[in-house]
């Protein structure tokens, strides 16, 4: 028995129940045919090479079928078998690793992924969800809003904390820590854990509301792992991990830890665009989103659908998936975050829905008379929507809001 290229296209070929079928893109090298390109995308992604291969009695086959061309466009059925039951590094070492580099194909994007049940049960999928909004904040008809202090890294423990009091009392419900932010020594994890919960504390008391903290756990995974158990310690609900940076191996190993303290997950998706980004080539934002519900994430950025700073591909569909049926599996909750400020909110919404959490940083920050009134801004905003209200009537009322939309009206900042 002999295994070469031809052997892994096969038009066919229908896909079982088992299968994980995987959509690409590719752009074929000069002198490939597609289907030639093609049959190669699903042999090295499986059990193939460049060259032909002997196999003898003792072989399992796993190899990937590419069962279907439409243009530009090719599905490629791969075994269960294949992969290591709840290993993600494994399924991607598969599905998105050597073909990304082949000199077969100009460009390749991983485009959609249908997972199997087999496959999908074996991970464990988000503890909470999009149910943090109730389970968490006791709200059921509104977004959940958070905030990022800025300048995003250089304030010190007390500046910074005291931002995110600012925001909490003006109407916020989740400070945030910043992408970047992390155990640096002007602002050092454990103490500011310590004082922002404090005054989250306090915040409770003023405001009659739940308050909470997404504190950036991000580092190697025993690092991570400490700081999960000392954010439990200290009476905290979430940890945030930057999911991209940290690695899935790191964010499984994670889950398994917040499972244990009944912690949920913020995942912030920084450096997602080194793969998503060029719409020819990569892994597009839809596949890593589905990967992070795997994993188990409950909270996850998945843009702004087009309205605010950072390039977005299919931000609503992409919500659609983490929030649509799964196996039963728990949803994710998507999170709105990048350049986003009041005016904005309507259309927003208007794209998203409601079960969504909104992240204004500069937005909040940036309004002229300061953070609590930013908050206070965006708050009124969001309670106007949800009232079915226009916010410009919201802003006749409060005046923070007025001096937000007066600033920065529709414009999608850049
Ligand atoms: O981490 C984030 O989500 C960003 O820092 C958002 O910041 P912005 O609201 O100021 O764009
Ligand atoms: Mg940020």
């Amino acid at each position: 028995m002999g295994i070469t290229y031809e052997d892994f296209l096969d038009l066919e070929y229908e896909p079982t129940d088992e299968d994980l079928v995987c959509t690409f893109r590719i752009d074929p090298a000069t002198g490939m045919s597609t289907e030639a390109a093609a049959s190669r995308v699903a042999s090295e992604s499986s059990n193939g090479t460049w060259a032909a291969l002997q196999t003898g009695a003792d072989f399992t086959d796993m190899g990937a079928t590419t069962f279907d061309i439409d243009g530009d466009l090719i599905r490629v059925a791969y075994p269960a078998g294949l992969f290591e039951p709840g290993n993600m590094p494994q399924v991607l070492s598969c599905i998105a690793g050597n073909i990304m580099g082949m000199k077969a194909v100009d460009t390749i994007r991983l485009l959609d992924c249908e997972w199997p049940e087999s496959v999908v049960s074996a991970y464990p999928g988000p503890l909470y969800g999009s149910s943090v909004r109730e389970e968490i904040f006791g709200v059921t008809d509104r977004p959940i809003t958070a905030t990022v202090p800025k300048p995003k890294v250089g304030l010190s423990t007390a500046a910074h904390a005291q931002v995110g009091y600012d925001a909490w009392v003006g109407g916020v419900d989740l400070l945030k820590d910043d992408e970047n932010l992390t155990d640096q020594a002007f602002n050092p994890f454990s103490d500011r854990l310590t004082e922002s919960l404090s005054l989250r504390d306090d915040a409770e008391d003023e405001t009659g509301e739940k308050k909470s903290y997404l504190i950036n756990v991000t580092a190697d995974t025993q690092t991570m792992l400490d700081r999960v158990d000392e954010v439990a310690a200290q009476g905290g609900e979430y940890v945030m991990v930057d999911i991209i940076t940290a690695g899935w191996a790191g964010l499984q190993t994670v889950r398994e830890r917040t499972e244990k303290h009944g912690l949920a997950i913020h995942a912030h998706r920084a450096m997602h665009a080194a793969f998503d980004r060029l719409p020819s080539h990569g892994v597009s934002m839809r596949v890593l989103a589905q990967i992070s519900r795997l994993c188990g994430v409950d909270q996850l950025h998945t843009g702004t659908a087009g309205l605010g700073k950072l390039a977005n591909e299919d931000t609503v569909g992409i919500n659609d998936w983490l929030t649509g049926d799964l196996y039963g599996t728990t949803d994710v909750l998507p999170v709105a975050s990048g350049g986003l400020h009041p005016g904005l909110l309507p259309d927003l919404l208007d794209a998203t829905g409601t079960n969504v959490c909104v992240q204004l940083g500069g937005g909040i920050h940036g309004h002229p008379d300061g953070t609590r009134a930013g908050a206070v801004a965006l708050r009124s905003a969001i309670d106007a929507y949800v009232e079915g209200r226009p916010i410009t009537e919201a802003a006749e009322e409060t005046p923070e809001l007025a001096v937000a939309l007066d600033k920065w009206g529709t414009e999608t900042p850049r």
